[in-house]
């Protein structure tokens, strides 16, 4: 059996415009046979070459991703993106039996703002990376897992955030007023350390549309607090629908219908958390289920907050997978104690009736750690992989 080998990599670069540069390269029947098939194809991709009659070695096949569509696409695809991605493959020096496939992005810019050389460069450069990324199995799994939670799209503009990094502030909007509202989320800083919940009186006042409205104004992980006593399955439908990333069932509820909320967040891709208002033995109720809540939440009424004393649970040790929630009564001058305990403490009234919200807001986050993107520099760094 002859020797078998294959491998993949991108690079993008570039702002004004984006080389996007994708390589598969090997060694073996595998390759070669796409590599043929492609070259047998019509419309015919390129070889490389560094100018006419000069084909690089390795063979390298030059494909575009996207229709040509214009004379001024193919005069780029066969001269500044071409001469780019030859020019890296020989000045990479690789190996000279293997094969290279490089599928590459071709804009369609009018011709007053074509700039050869910014192309050449941005595809030689883009090239040169995917290719050493392929080289290296970048990215390493542990990469990727480092990463997930950062990661930025830049057509998407925003993070799914999974509650990854406690601890979490947990902003409980229940101010019955949408002026109100709009008044507390428009002074929270902007920090992924902070999650901005529907309130259960906003969401019997305005509907569970209202989590579409808070997501206009601060788009982050909004959770909507319906303490769901029955029909779990459609209110956990009716809080997707409305694009929450996470929904409340309240402790007290019948066995199932806990059990078929949670299965239903399960099934939507959404986190659940369990309220235990009300709730004797909140840890023994977790144990009892089949199905696990993401979130345990803690919880003393506010009604009841008179006569009972703010929850304690001293005894309470982060346990793998759980995220425990601590809410009632929770203030900027309690946060130090409870920091280390609850992976995310919900304040209400804390930050709603104060003042200034968002001073008291950035108060807690800064007691909370570190914010992802505070340390990142605004270029990608590939720290595993040397560019040969
Ligand atoms: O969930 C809450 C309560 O049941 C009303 O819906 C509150 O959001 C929670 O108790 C936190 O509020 P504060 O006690 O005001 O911090």
């Amino acid at each position: 059996m002859g020797i078998f080998m294959l491998k993949f990599g991108e690079g993008v670069l570039g702002r004004d415009i984006t080389a996007i540069v994708n390589v598969v390269l090997g060694k073996g029947e595998t390759i070669d046979t796409v590599f043929t098939n492609a070259l047998t194809r019509v419309p015919t991709p390129i070889l490389a070459n560094l100018r006419d009659n000069l084909i690089v070695k390795p063979l390298t096949l030059v494909v575009p991703r996207n229709t040509l569509n214009s004379d001024i696409q193919c005069n780029l695809l066969h001269g500044p993106i071409q001469y780019g991605v030859a020019k890296a493959v020989v000045d990479l020096d690789l190996d000279g039996d293997l094969k290279l496939i490089v599928t590459v992005s071709v804009p369609d810019v009018p011709y007053t703002t074509l700039n050869k050389r910014k192309l050449f460069q941005y595809y030689y450069g883009a090239t040169r990376l995917a290719i050493s990324r392929a080289l290296n199995d970048y990215p390493s799994k542990e990469k990727i897992k480092r990463e997930k939670y950062r990661a930025l799209h830049p057509l998407v503009g925003f993070r799914d955030i999974r509650l990854e990094r406690p601890p979490y502030l947990q902003v409980a909007l229940d101010v019955p007023s949408m002026e109100n509202v709009e008044y507390v989320l428009e002074s929270l800083p902007p920090s992924d350390r902070i999650i901005v919940e529907a309130g259960t009186p906003l969401i019997k006042k305005y509907g569970i549309e209202v989590v579409e409205r808070i997501r206009e104004i601060y788009d982050g992980f909004i959770v909507a607090d319906l303490k769901t006593l029955d029909t779990g399955r459609v209110e956990v439908r009716m809080a997707f629908e409305s694009t929450a990333n996470a929904v409340v069932l309240s402790g007290t509820a019948p066995r199932e219908t806990i059990l078929k909320g949670i299965h239903e967040c399960e099934r939507c891709g959404i986190m659940s958390y369990l309220d235990t208002i009300n709730v004797r033995d909140p840890f023994g109720l977790y144990n009892s289920l089949e199905l696990k809540p993401d979130v345990l939440l803690l919880h003393r009424a506010i009604d009841e907050e008179e006569k009972v004393p703010m929850k304690e649970y001293r005894d309470v040790k982060r346990r793998e997978k759980l995220l425990l929630g601590i809410a009632g009564g929770v203030t900027l001058e309690n946060i130090e104690k409870l920091k280390n305990r609850y992976h995310i403490i919900v304040v209400g009234r804390g930050i709603t009736k104060s003042r200034d919200p968002g001073r008291v807001a950035r108060a807690i986050v800064n007691k909370l750690g570190d914010d992802i993107d505070q340390y990142r520099l605004y270029l990608e760094e590939d720290e595993d992989v040397p560019i040969r």
